[in-house]
């Protein structure tokens, strides 16, 4: 998938006009996946959403190509009226990809395919939701607290599906308070990294627009 390692370098990232995390460095190798720690609050979403690129970054190197992001937030960004099949076929249109099926046998969704997406559990909805990382046959997962709202099966179905993508060359940045199993995750606790909270710049207003 890819043979590349990710640098970034002495990031700093901003929220709600103040800079919350500063220094930031850390190296995401194909085939690993990195946990971000660090207490409430202490920048974790923000973190990945500059990575992702919804946000610009106050200072720092990101030495990722949006391109090869795939970006799991909070919401699932589901379209209701749609079926299972079809959100997923929205989203491989929108990636380029036929990896559809793929997505529906490995999140387990097959026989959901045709309801829809109003229509499902807080969990399958996520399922649903963690099942577009797989459509998006890109190599790097951020994912920001993938497990909420899934049952003990669901979130060990998920860790397959990490190490599943890890085993195949792509690489994973998540935040997360359970414990995936994933033994050869490396750990990045943030809490070094906070800032004392002096004013961003200009970046404050572009952050709230996409708040
Ligand atoms: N829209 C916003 N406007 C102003 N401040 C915000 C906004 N969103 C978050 N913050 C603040 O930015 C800081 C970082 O928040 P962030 O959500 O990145 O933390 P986190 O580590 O992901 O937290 P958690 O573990 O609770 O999910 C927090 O102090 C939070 O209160």
């Amino acid at each position: 998938m890819t043979a590349k390692d990710y640098r970034v370098s002495d990031l700093a990232v901003a929220r709600g006009g103040l800079v919350v995390l500063e220094g930031v460095g850390f190296t995401l190798r194909p085939g690993h996946a990195l946990v971000l720690r660090g207490p409430n609050g202490v920048g974790k979403t923000t973190l990945l959403r500059t990575l992702a690129g919804l946000q610009p970054p106050v200072a720092g190197d990101i030495g990722l190509p949006p391109e090869a992001i795939a970006y799991a937030a909070h919401a699932d960004g589901l379209k209701a009226t749609l079926s299972v099949a079809e959100n997923l076929a929205f989203w491989a249109a929108i990636y380029g990809t036929d990896r559809v099926e793929t997505a529906l046998n490995r999140m387990n969704l097959r026989e959901l395919r045709d309801r829809s997406a109003a229509n499902l559990s807080a969990g399958q909805k996520r399922r649903l939701g963690l099942a577009r990382l797989l459509v998006s046959g890109r190599p790097v997962w951020m994912l920001d607290e993938p497990t909420v709202s899934l049952d003990a099966a669901s979130v060990a179905l998920f860790a397959d599906v990490v190490r599943g993508h890890l085993a195949e060359g792509g690489a994973a940045l998540m935040a997360t308070h359970i414990d995936l199993g994933l033994t050869e995750a490396g750990v990045l606790d943030l809490t070094p990294f906070k800032a004392r909270g002096q004013a961003a710049g200009t970046a404050s207003d572009f952050d709230e627009a996409f708040a």
